[in-house]
């Protein structure tokens, strides 16, 4: 016998809880203690050296965010990507420098759990969906603890859940899918909801990594329009390879180039691509 919708709530709230509790929880549950921004700055990471057995992943890496900013980040293979994303998310401790997000929060104190709640949603390259689940309750699930619906047998959305999840699929173009179990969704589509399933956690600050490895040309398209859309309303980084996609959805606004563990160059795309540095480690290869 098929289990009833109630039961598949619970399931998968207790199966959401328990990634809650693990080390590697993509998605936040709590409000956000309060993150200070009036300085314009969501994120500064200041003299960051990561070092494993005395090779130096990072090397005094220092980067501000603005609030509301979409920053495009490239490198070569090796340039210390991960490892920066690794550090702002608490999963690795650096050796040395300061990390935080906005003035007040201060991310080399805090665990993973920790800050996801404080507001920074990660979205890793695979997409980690409920590949039994429609996408209407993969964003019902993701919601924030305190507005997600009890699983209940006559549990109904308020209408500001419902709006919630409405504009969430509006956004990631879903709305005509809302039933569709996520497994049968193309990869291109799974990748946008496990970003709406973030969004439901109400980040602050965004942090993707090669969002647009695997998709077709269309769903590339669509994605950048999709983080351009997101542009203002959270602040996002964006870990790229793909340069033609970097050049797409970069405008005016900053792209940072690293190499070796440190920033090598911080600019337009235009001003990045023009740099003789950047030409030779990376653009020119
Ligand atoms: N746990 C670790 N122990 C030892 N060295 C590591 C560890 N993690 C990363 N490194 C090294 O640190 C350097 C930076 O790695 P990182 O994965 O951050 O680079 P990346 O820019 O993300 O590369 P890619 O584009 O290939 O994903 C690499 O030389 C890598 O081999």
């Amino acid at each position: 016998m098929k289990p009833s919708r109630a039961r598949q709530l619970q399931e998968l709230q207790a199966a959401l809880l328990m990634a809650d509790s693990g080390s590697d929880a993509p998605y936040g549950r709590v409000a956000s203690p309060g993150v200070d921004t009036r300085h314009g700055v969501i994120l500064y990471l200041e003299g960051i050296t990561v070092s494993f057995d005395g090779f130096k992943a990072l090397n005094n890496l220092s980067l501000d965010i603005g609030v509301g900013e979409l920053r495009c980040v490239i490198g070569p293979n090796g340039a210390g990507k991960t490892t920066m994303m690794d550090v702002i998310t608490g999963k690795t401790a650096p050796t040395s420098g300061t990390a935080f997000f906005g003035q007040n929060i201060d991310l080399t104190k805090l665990g993973e759990t920790e800050i996801a709640h404080a507001g920074i949603g990660r979205k890793f390259q695979r997409p980690t969906v409920f590949e039994n689940h429609s996408v209407f309750e993969n964003l019902e699930l993701a919601m924030k603890a305190d507005k997600r619906v009890k699983p209940t047998l006559f549990a109904r959305l308020t209408g500001e859940q419902a709006d919630a999840i409405d504009s969430t699929l509006e956004l990631i173009r879903l709305k005509h899918e809302v039933w569709r179990p996520a497994g049968l969704l193309s990869h291109g589509q799974k990748q946008w909801l496990e970003i709406g399933m973030l969004l439901m956690q109400e980040p602050q600050l965004l942090l993707l990594d090669e969002p647009v490895a695997g998709m077709t040309d269309a769903e590339t398209e669509r994605t950048g329009e999709l983080l351009n859309e997101l542009k203002g309303r959270h602040s996002l980084m964006v870990v790229e390879h793909d340069m033609d996609f970097v050049a797409s959805i970069a405008g005016a606004g900053k792209v940072t180039v690293l190499h070796e563990g440190s920033v090598l160059a911080e600019g337009t795309m235009a001003q990045v691509q023009a740099d003789q540095r950047v030409i030779e480690v990376y653009l020119g290869r």
